[in-house]
């Protein structure tokens, strides 16, 4: 391990972008499909899911991520997974993060709303109480779902209320799902007082994260990668500090850019939005959030001062409050003075 790495690994982080079904580790979906023995083309055997999560490109992404979801059968999956995240953050000294849920997936499944929240509240719970690490919950729709999906999460988000619920997300692929149809709903949400953190950008150009600002009320972007083809668009993030949360190896593997070495986060930094570093979907695409800090620092040509702001920078444009940021941002600046030579 080098000594960047070793660092990375005990830096104090948060994590902006990161999906719930998306984060089921290898052991958690082959412990899933061995409960669901049989019926699931999703492989039981930890070490055949290498090959199982390889894509074609984003559409096939999506496709394997659904399979994945229908693993989720019951509130005790939803509980085991939700904590087992919280584990796993905890490993990698993450103390808080926005975890993105999509539960119209699960009830449509037949996870009743109110017993899917009560899942993920105890497991928020636990995380806390057994791991230290603070999680909240950002409530996305599946785009490819249209606007059936839409109402049915504002509609569990409006009524269930779950404590750790902060925001309001679309996911799913842009291409064919105009952001704009989406628009009554989160002017519904964010009246509810909700946080609007739209998918946009990914793997469609800079239009659809014009879309997210001005339809969406978007406060930042998911991905948000095409902003780098529009300087007016970079112009217009850095000056508003709107920040992306970018995911570089998820753009890999899911085909949205060619390789890391054409990933467009160093235009994005060079032009002065705000970027946080994520994983997306850690177990899919072979990464950690350590990996994607260490991804980032090369990219960047960072030292370990310049890693300790990528931390900075997420905890800043977070939803935490100003408290929760204030300690977390003194734990990170110690964790650098007692740590960089
Ligand atoms: O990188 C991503 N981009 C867009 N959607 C994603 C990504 N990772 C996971 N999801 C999830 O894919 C589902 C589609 O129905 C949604 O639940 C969305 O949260």
């Amino acid at each position: 391990m080098t000594e960047l790495t070793s660092f990375i690994a005990g830096l104090p982080k948060a994590e902006l972008h990161l999906h719930h079904v998306g984060s089921a580790s290898p052991r958690i979906v082959a412990e899933l499909a061995a409960r669901h023995e049989g019926d699931s083309p999703v492989p039981a055997d930890p070490a055949a899911l290498a090959d199982f999560f390889a894509f074609r490109d984003f559409a096939h992404f999506i496709e394997v991520y659904l399979k994945v979801v229908d693993l989720i059968r019951d509130d005790e999956d939803v509980r085991m997974l939700t904590y087992e995240i919280g584990r796993e953050l905890a490993r990698q000294q993450v103390r808080y993060a926005e975890l993105t849920i999509t539960p119209y997936s699960s009830v449509k499944r037949g996870i009743p709303a109110p017993a899917f929240c009560a899942a993920i509240e105890d497991a928020r719970r636990g995380a806390a109480a057994d791991f230290g690490v603070d999680l909240r919950w950002c409530f996305d729709i599946p785009g490819e779902a249209g606007l059936p999906a839409a109402e049915e999460t504002l509609r569990i988000a409006l009524e269930e209320k779950p404590d750790g619920l902060i925001s309001f997300g679309l996911g799913g692929p842009e291409l064919g799902v105009p952001r704009s149809q989406f628009k009554p709903y989160f002017d519904r949400a964010r009246a509810a007082g909700l946080r609007s953190v739209p998918h946009a950008g990914e793997t469609t150009g800079p239009e659809t994260i014009w879309a997210a600002l001005q339809d969406l009320g978007a406060e930042r972007i998911g991905h948000g990668i095409a902003a780098a083809q529009d300087a007016q668009l970079m112009a217009y993030l850095a000056e508003r500090e709107i920040p992306l949360e970018v995911c570089p190896t998820s753009n890999v593997r899911t085909r949205a850019v060619a390789g890391l070495d054409e990933h467009p986060l160093a235009t994005l930094i060079r032009a002065g939005v705000p970027v946080s570093i994520n994983s997306d979907d850690p177990p899919m695409f072979g990464t950690t959030l350590e990996e994607e800090y260490a991804v980032a620092a090369r990219l960047l040509g960072l030292d370990a001062h310049g890693v300790a702001g990528l931390a900075r920078a997420a905890v800043t444009q977070s939803f935490l409050e100003p408290a929760g940021k204030a300690a977390l941002l003194a734990e990170i600046d110690e964790y650098a003075a007692s740590n960089v030579a």
